[in-house]
C-alpha cells in the first residue's frame, strides 16, 4: 500500500505502470518483504522503462529511414577520397567558418598528397572540419557529420593505425538519385584528376595500399631501347588487357607477368612507368626487402590491387639474398612470394612487373611460364642508342635558321660562353661530369629525357651531326643510357659542349672501377627467342650465351647445395 501511495506523485502513465507492478510483486507474495518487494518493483520498471525507450530508438530509425537517404563514407575505402576531392571543391569548403586545412586528402592510412601547386609548395586543401554541416547541392539542402573515431578490432590492416574517419551526407526524401549522382559526380571528379597521369601506390607499414605520388604519364618514345622489343612488350600488354573473355574460355587465369632484367640504370623502371602511361593503369609497388612486410601482408596485397593494374616488384632478387644472409628481420618467404603472386587472391587483370639486375639469381620457380609470360633483356647502349638518346634529350628545336655553332676548337671561349649559359641554369652533376661542372640540377622535366629544355637554339640537322659525333665517340654497349644521361645533364644547353668533352669521359669511366659494366650486354632480337619460345610455352627475350651459361652453372651449384645438405 504504502508503494502505490509513493506511485501518486508520477504522471499518470507512470503511474499506471507502478499500480501494475506494486500488484504483480503482491500477487509474487513479495508484499511482506519490503526489501524484496522494493528490488522487483525496480527492476520491473526499469525494464519496462528500457523497452519503451528501444521501441521509442526504433520507431525513429523507422522513420528517419522512411524520409531521410543516407550514404556513408568509410576512410579505409577509395570512395572517401573521391568526396573529401569533390568537398574541397565545393563553394561551402571555401566558406565554411569551421574548416581543416590539409596539404593531403587522408583516406585513414593512405595519403594522397596535395599535387599540382607551383612544384615547390604542395597544394592545400580546405575541407569542412569535423562536426555537422549543411549545404546546398542542386537546389536540395544537404547536410553532413565528418566524424574521427578509432578502429575497433585489430585486423592487419588497421591495427596500431591512424584514426579512422567516417563521412555521412544525407538529404530529405526517399529517392537515392541525388545522392548517387553526387557521388557519380564525385568519382569521376577524381578520375580525371589522375587521367593524365601515372598513380603510383606503395605499401605502407600497415599492409595497406597508400597512394604515394602521381606524375605526369611518360611518353613512350622517351625510352630509348630496341623498338621492336618496345613494340612487342606494348602491344602484348594491350592484347592481353583486351583478352579477359578467352582467358575465360581457357579457364585459365587472367593474368600475366613480365621480367625485366639488366645492368643497372638500363631503363628497366622507366620503361615500365612508361608502359603503364600507355596502358592508363596505376602502378602499385611493393619493396620485398622491407622490414614490415611479411607473406599475410603480401597475400592481402595483392589480393587489394584493383583489377587492371601494374604490379611492380623491383629487384626481386634482393629480398632472398637477404634471406640467404639469414637477415631475420626480412618478414617475406620465397614460397610466400610464389603463393602471393599465383594464389587464389590474386587479382585478376593484372600485369606483374619484376626487375632485377641479376637474371641467375632467380629461383627458377618464380620465373616460369605462367608466372612469368615474357622476359625482356635490358642491354647497355648501343651506338645507335647514344645517338638516339642525345637528339631526345636536345630536342628539336622550333627555330628555323642555323645559329653557329659553338666553336669547338677554342675550349676558352666554349668554357666561358657555356658559363654564361650555366648561370642561369643550374644543374647537378654525377661523376664524370664532375671535373667540369660543379652546379645543382632542377628536377626532371617530364616528357624529355633528363630534363633538357625545349627550343634549342640548333636545327635538327646540327643536332644530328653532334649526336653522330657523340655516339661515334661512345663505345658500343658499354655504358648505361643512365650513365650517358648523367654525362650530358652537365651541357643541358650546350650541346657542342658534351660531344667536346665525350671522350675525356670515356677515358675517365675507362679508367675508373667500370668492372660489370663494360661487359657487353645485348637485347636480343625476335627471331633469336622463337626456339625458347616454344620450348618454353612463353616469349622470352634471350641474353647472351654466357648469361645463360653463367645461370645454368648457379643453378647447378645451386642443386648440388641442395643435394649436400639432404645427405
Ligand atoms: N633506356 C632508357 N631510356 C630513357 N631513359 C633511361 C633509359 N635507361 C635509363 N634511363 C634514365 O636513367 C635513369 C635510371 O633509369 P631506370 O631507373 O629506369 O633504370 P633501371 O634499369 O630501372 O635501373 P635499376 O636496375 O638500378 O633499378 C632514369 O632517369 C631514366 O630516365
Amino acid at each position: 500500500m504504502t508503494s502505490q501511495r509513493a506511485y501518486s506523485a508520477l504522471p499518470d502513465g507512470a503511474q499506471d505502470i507502478g499500480k501494475m507492478v506494486s500488484s504483480a510483486s503482491e500477487k509474487l507474495g513479495l508484499g511482506d518483504n519490503q526489501f524484496a518487494a522494493g528490488g522487483f518493483q525496480l527492476a520491473l520498471i526499469g525494464g519496462i522503462l528500457a523497452g519503451v525507450r528501444l521501441l521509442g530508438s526504433h520507431a525513429l530509425d523507422y522513420i528517419k529511414k522512411r524520409i531521410v537517404v543516407t550514404a556513408e563514407f568509410d576512410s579505409r575505402d577509395e570512395s572517401y577520397s573521391w568526396i573529401l576531392n569533390w568537398l574541397s571543391d565545393h563553394p561551402y569548403a571555401k566558406k565554411a567558418t569551421q574548416f581543416s586545412v590539409s596539404t593531403t586528402i587522408a583516406r585513414g592510412a593512405q595519403k594522397i598528397n596535395g599535387e599540382g601547386g607551383d612544384g615547390i609548395t604542395a597544394t592545400t586543401y580546405f575541407l569542412p572540419a569535423p562536426g555537422l554541416h549543411f549545404f546546398w547541392y542542386k537546389n536540395r539542402l544537404l547536410w553532413m557529420y565528418r566524424e574521427r573515431v578509432r578502429p575497433s578490432g585489430s585486423t592487419v590492416a588497421t591495427s596500431g593505425g591512424p584514426a579512422v574517419e567516417n563521412i555521412t551526407i544525407s538529404t530529405l526524401g526517399r529517392s537515392r538519385d541525388l545522392i548517387q549522382s553526387l557521388i557519380m559526380e564525385a568519382q569521376s571528379k577524381f578520375i580525371d584528376r589522375d587521367k593524365a597521369r601515372t598513380v603510383i601506390f606503395a605499401a605502407d607499414q600497415y599492409g595497406n595500399w597508400r597512394r604515394t605520388k602521381s606524375r605526369p604519364k611518360r611518353p613512350l618514345d622517351t625510352i630509348v631501347m630496341d623498338p621492336k622489343l618496345k613494340n612487342y612488350i606494348v602491344n602484348d600488354a594491350k592484347e592481353f588487357l583486351a583478352s579477359e573473355s578467352w582467358y575465360a574460355e581457357r579457364g585459365l587465369p587472367f593474368r600475366r607477368g613480365l621480367l625485366l632484367y639488366g645492368s643497372p640504370g638500363t631503363g628497366k623502371t622507366s620503361f615500365i612507368h612508361a608502359l603503364a602511361g600507355e596502358l592508363g593503369l596505376n602502378i602499385y609497388v611493393v619493396n620485398l626487402s622491407s622490414k614490415t612486410i611479411t607473406d599475410d601482408t603480401l597475400s592481402e596485397l595483392v589480393s587489394e590491387t584493383p583489377t587492371r593494374c601494374l604490379l611492380l616488384i623491383e629487384d626481386v632478387d634482393a629480398a632472398f639474398v637477404q634471406r640467404e644472409s639469414k637477415d631475420a628481420a626480412v618478414g617475406i618467404t620465397f614460397s610466400g612470394l610464389l603463393n602471393s603472386v599465383d594464389g587464389v587472391s590474386a587479382q585478376e587483370g593484372r600485369i606483374l612487373c619484376m626487375t632485377t639486375n641479376h637474371l641467375d639469381r632467380l629461383d627458377e620457380a618464380l620465373i616460369r611460364p605462367g608466372r612469368v609470360d615474357v622476359r625482356a633483356r635490358f642491354g647497355k647502349a648501343t651506338k645507335s642508342q647514344a645517338q638516339e638518346l642525345f637528339t631526345k634529350f636536345f630536342p628539336q628545336p622550333t627555330v628555323t635558321t642555323a645559329a653557329p655553332l659553338l666553336d669547338l676548337k677554342s675550349p676558352q671561349s666554349t668554357e666561358a660562353e657555356s658559363k654564361k649559359t650555366l648561370e642561369k641554369d643550374k644543374f647537378v652533376t654525377n661523376e664524370e661530369t664532375k671535373p667540369f661542372l660543379t652546379e645543382k640540377c632542377p628536377p626532371e622535366v617530364a616528357g624529355t629525357i633528363g630534363g633538357a629544355p625545349s627550343g634549342s637554339r640548333l636545327t635538327k640537322e646540327q643536332t644530328e651531326v653532334l649526336a653522330a659525333k657523340f655516339a661515334e665517340a661512345i663505345p658500343d654497349q658499354t655504358y648505361s643510357i643512365a650513365q650517358l644521361q648523367g654525362f650530358l645533364m652537365g651541357y643541358k644547353k650546350t650541346p657542342e659542349l658534351a660531344v667536346q668533352h665525350v671522350d675525356e669521359f670515356v677515358r675517365r669511366a675507362g679508367s675508373a672501377d667500370v668492372s660489370g659494366t663494360a661487359k657487353v650486354d645485348f637485347i636480343g632480337d625476335e627471331s633469336s627467342t622463337s626456339a625458347d619460345a616454344d620450348k618454353e610455352n612463353s616469349t622470352y627475350w634471350e641474353g647472351s650465351e654466357e648469361q645463360e651459361r653463367e645461370r645454368k652453372e648457379f643453378r647447378a651449384e645451386k642443386e648440388r647445395a641442395r643435394r649436400d645438405s639432404m645427405t
